[in-house]
């Protein structure tokens, strides 16, 4: 199927000739009369393609300014008026472009007659676009030559877009399958062939691996995990509860979200064009992230035996979106929440993400996490540490973070996150509960750290994880207790401590890849 654009984006970069993108982003160019795969490069595409243009500007930011793609995307989108359907053509090629860096810069460096480093960075990120269109988007290869060529002489100059033109004809004499059967041969370590074939650096996979037999599962299961992180995931929404409404979001298209009630999902499309995401009563956001805070909001508390309001502390808020949600609960059963974050700007975020909840119900704090516990001992019946952590586990939201991502990192994190959990655990009142949670699986960065509160602590407990998830879930049987992958005959892990913990992946639930633990103060 095949359909004229309007718009802006509609109209032909070229003379004589009017661009049209079907749904798969194949393009036909008509009235030039002229067959472009045997034109010269000098005659191709003189303007670029806004859609790639976009792509184009994004990988520029991420790759020379350090930007978010997730931030810059929607601006560049606008910035060139790209209707819909190019503006979801910018958005896979972005994406996939980021994502797939590992293999393509592979494949590219078996194309090149120089190391990639020596390349103009504007050439590498044009090239990185053309071999994604090349071997992993249903664009014709003509398309995708003589657009990424135009796009490289548009943009960059008529001595590189030659480069770009003989680098992509060599990557486009093979497919997909066929570079990487040629990019593994020879391979025995699992490790780096899985880091090629699906672009992670190799660190990441070790670190998966680990994390899956740390909480539980199959080592086997990497792929499946790996493959999770290269597709694009669906947008979730939630209704804030009592507030929020999804039927709008329904009227839309969205879908019921099968995991957690007053949720709703959606594979494509931008959820800002809800009155009731702009409004911030219904609001964007993973389904794993939902869960998290219900089972907090759910557990059963020995607390609280004064009779009062429930006191609440979402210690590391920003930018709000957990703290929304626990604060709409909260106002619905006459609770109140103290919503922390350090960073001035983030605190904004949550005053603004929190503001359709009745203001009495929440209090925002400008602060150091590590200072609460000290400042307001025992003060507190329900604690969420959704802890500053490496975000492994959702590559798939964020596609140059594994890129940006080091070793060290998970190390650097480690005592910040420790200093968190130990203060929320003096925040506490006896018989309140803790959740500490990562949307990392990372070991070092979920169940060191909570053991490492078992050890030094005597006045602590481990509440069944697991169960408060299923509790939280329309299903009931979610499986992410870490005792389910004990049960499923994994012998190597997890310890008796571990197998109250959970872990959420998104090859199995769809969701992030979040960790929790619930801790109860004796
Ligand atoms: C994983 S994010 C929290 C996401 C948030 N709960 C949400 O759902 O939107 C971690 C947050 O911890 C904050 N943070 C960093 N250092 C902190 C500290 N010392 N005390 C409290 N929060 C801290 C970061 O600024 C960041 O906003």
């Amino acid at each position: 199927m095949t359909s004229e654009q309007g718009g802006p984006s509609g109209r032909s970069n070229r003379p004589g000739g009017v661009r049209r993108r079907d749904d798969a982003g194949r393009e036909r160019n008509r009235g030039t009369g002229r067959n472009r795969t045997e034109s010269a490069p000098s005659q191709r595409t003189r303007a670029a393609d806004p859609a790639r243009l976009v792509a184009f500007e994004v990988l520029r930011a991420v790759s020379g300014d350090d930007a978010y793609a997730n931030l810059v995307l929607p601006a560049r989108i606008r910035n060139h008026h790209l209707d819909r359907r190019d503006a979801g053509f910018a958005t896979e090629l972005a994406y996939g472009a980021l994502r797939g860096q590992g293999t393509y810069d592979a494949i590219l460096a078996r194309c090149v007659d120089r190391p990639l480093a020596e390349l103009d960075p504007a050439v590498l990120d044009a090239l990185r676009i053309g071999v994604h269109q090349l071997v992993a988007m249903r664009v014709p290869a003509h398309a995708a030559l003589d657009q990424t060529v135009g796009l490289a002489r548009a943009v960059i100059g008529a001595g590189p877009s030659a480069l770009v033109n003989a680098v992509l004809r060599k990557v486009a004499a093979r497919d997909l399958p066929a570079w990487l059967a040629e990019l593994t041969a020879g391979l025995t370590d699992e490790v780096k062939i899985a880091s090629l074939v699906h672009s992670h650096p190799e660190w990441i996979v070790r670190a998966l691996r680990q994390a899956l037999v740390a909480h539980g599962r199959d080592v086997s299961e990497i792929t499946a995990v790996l493959e999770a992180d290269n597709a694009a995931p669906v947008v979730n929404l939630v209704a804030l509860p009592g507030i929020g409404s999804l039927e709008e979001a329904f009227d839309a298209g969205f879908t019921p979200g099968p995991l957690v009630i007053d949720s709703a999902l959606s594979s494509g499309g931008d959820p800002g064009r809800l009155a009731s995401v702009r409004g911030g009563t219904v609001r964007v956001q993973d389904a794993g992230s939902q869960l998290v805070a219900r089972a907090l909001a759910g557990v059963e508390l020995k607390s609280g035996l004064d009779g009062g309001e429930e006191r609440w502390l979402d210690m590391c808020a920003g930018p709000g979106g957990k703290a929304a949600l626990l604060a709409a609960l909260a106002a619905e059963r006459g609770a109140w929440i103290l919503a922390n974050e350090p960073s001035a700007h983030r605190a904004k975020l949550v005053a603004q993400a929190m503001a359709a909840v009745p203001e009495d119900a929440w209090t925002v704090r400008t602060g150091d996490g590590r200072d609460v516990g000290r400042d307001h001992p025992a003060s507190f019946d329900r604690i969420l540490v959704d802890a500053p952590c490496t975000g492994l586990g959702a590559l798939r939201r964020r596609p140059e973070s594994r890129w940006r991502r080091q070793l060290s990192d998970v190390s650097e994190l480690g005592p910040l996150q420790r200093e968190l959990l130990n203060s929320a655990l003096d925040a506490v009142k006896p018989g309140g509960v803790v959740a500490y949670v990562t949307c990392s699986p990372h070991a070092a960065e979920t169940i060191a750290v909570v053991d490492d509160a078992l050890r030094r602590r005597d006045d602590l407990e481990l509440l069944d994880a697991g169960a408060a998830l299923d509790a939280a879930s329309l299903t009931g049987d979610l499986g992410a207790g870490n005792a389910a992958g004990k049960a499923a005959g994994n012998v190597l892990s997890p310890l008796p401590t571990h197998r109250m913990t959970a872990q959420l992946w998104p090859h199995l639930h769809q969701t992030d890849a979040m960790f929790l633990a619930l801790i109860r103060k004796l």
